[in-house]
């Protein structure tokens, strides 16, 4: 009885039971040819949440992240079975990717700007959508840097070259760009592995305060920054999902042996 009352009482519990699961994933498999890269994955990604995803090379972490856009679907070859669901739609059974993507951004392990101005590179997707209107570039523009945390650095540089820009402020406008197409989940593949500690620790923060706003899957190497950024972690090996969970549970009480030897650096 008194479990019962302390347990509705708890407030992480109601919280838990409140959050929403924007992204479904059942029995997903992916093949690259014969070869298998993915095997039965099933886990819900919740709702502004970060959800990150750790493990060894090659264990299929990116390939994983680049199925909630189809982006897999660029190269030749590649065969999946089960479902990814986001907000009640079996992703791969949509023909519109366009739409997908634009709901689903994704930003990339090296900042991958145009040659072209600050201000042209986050335009770029809005214009191409059919937007004309300089005042309303103007605002995605400004709104767009600020969500980035980079407005303040660049708001009188906006007509210069991107490429001029440090690594990691290059980053922060190709999350810009990302958030200018109002994406509602942002992938992000190992976005700190080329920049240096203090611009990583920029983007750390900025994710922090993003997901508010978004829910936000990210693949990383470094297994501190999955425990500074994410709510929940996946631990991958060998395409299977060895465990997934609150991130707090996965680095202090892991289930399982292999995320215990993994987290604790015995191997990877
Ligand atoms: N385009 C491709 N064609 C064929 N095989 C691929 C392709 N991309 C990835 N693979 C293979 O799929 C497996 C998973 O690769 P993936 O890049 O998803 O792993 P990862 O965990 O993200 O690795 P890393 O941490 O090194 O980036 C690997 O064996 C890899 O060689």
């Amino acid at each position: 009885m008194k479990t019962a009352i302390n347990l509705s009482n708890d407030s992480s519990v109601q919280a838990e039971t409140n959050k929403n699961v924007k992204i479904s994933v059942n029995n997903f498999n992916l093949f690259y040819g014969e070869k298998q890269a993915l095997y039965d994955v099933s886990l819900d990604i919740y709702e502004k949440e970060v959800t990150a995803l750790i493990g060894p090379s090659g264990c299929g972490k990116s390939t994983f992240l680049r199925s909630i856009n189809r982006m897999n679907d660029l190269i030749d070859n590649v065969k999946i079975s089960g479902d990814i669901i986001i907000d009640n739609e079996n992703i791969y059974r949509t023909n519109d990717v366009i739409k997908l993507r634009t709901k689903v951004g994704m930003v990339f392990q090296k900042p991958n700007l145009f040659p072209m101005s600050i201000y042209d590179n986050v335009a770029y997707g809005p214009r191409m959508h059919g937007i004309k209107n300089k005042q309303e570039l103007n605002q995605i523009v400004e709104e767009s840097l600020r969500g980035a945390a980079i407005w303040d650095e660049v708001k009188d540089r906006l007509k210069t070259s991107a490429l001029g820009l440090s690594g990691g402020q290059q980053q922060r406008v190709c999350i810009a760009r990302a958030i200018a197409m109002k994406p509602e989940v942002i992938l992000m593949d190992e976005p700190t592995s080329a920049l240096d500690p203090i611009s990583t620790l920029k983007v750390e923060e900025l994710v922090g305060k993003m997901k508010k706003d978004y829910t936000i899957v990210i693949v990383t190497h470094n297994m501190q920054q999955a425990a500074r950024v994410s709510d929940r972690t996946a631990f991958f090996l060998n395409g299977e999902v060895v465990e997934y969970d609150k991130t707090d549970t996965i680095f202090s009480v892991p289930k399982d042996k292999r995320t215990e030897d993994y987290i604790t650096g015995r191997f990877g």
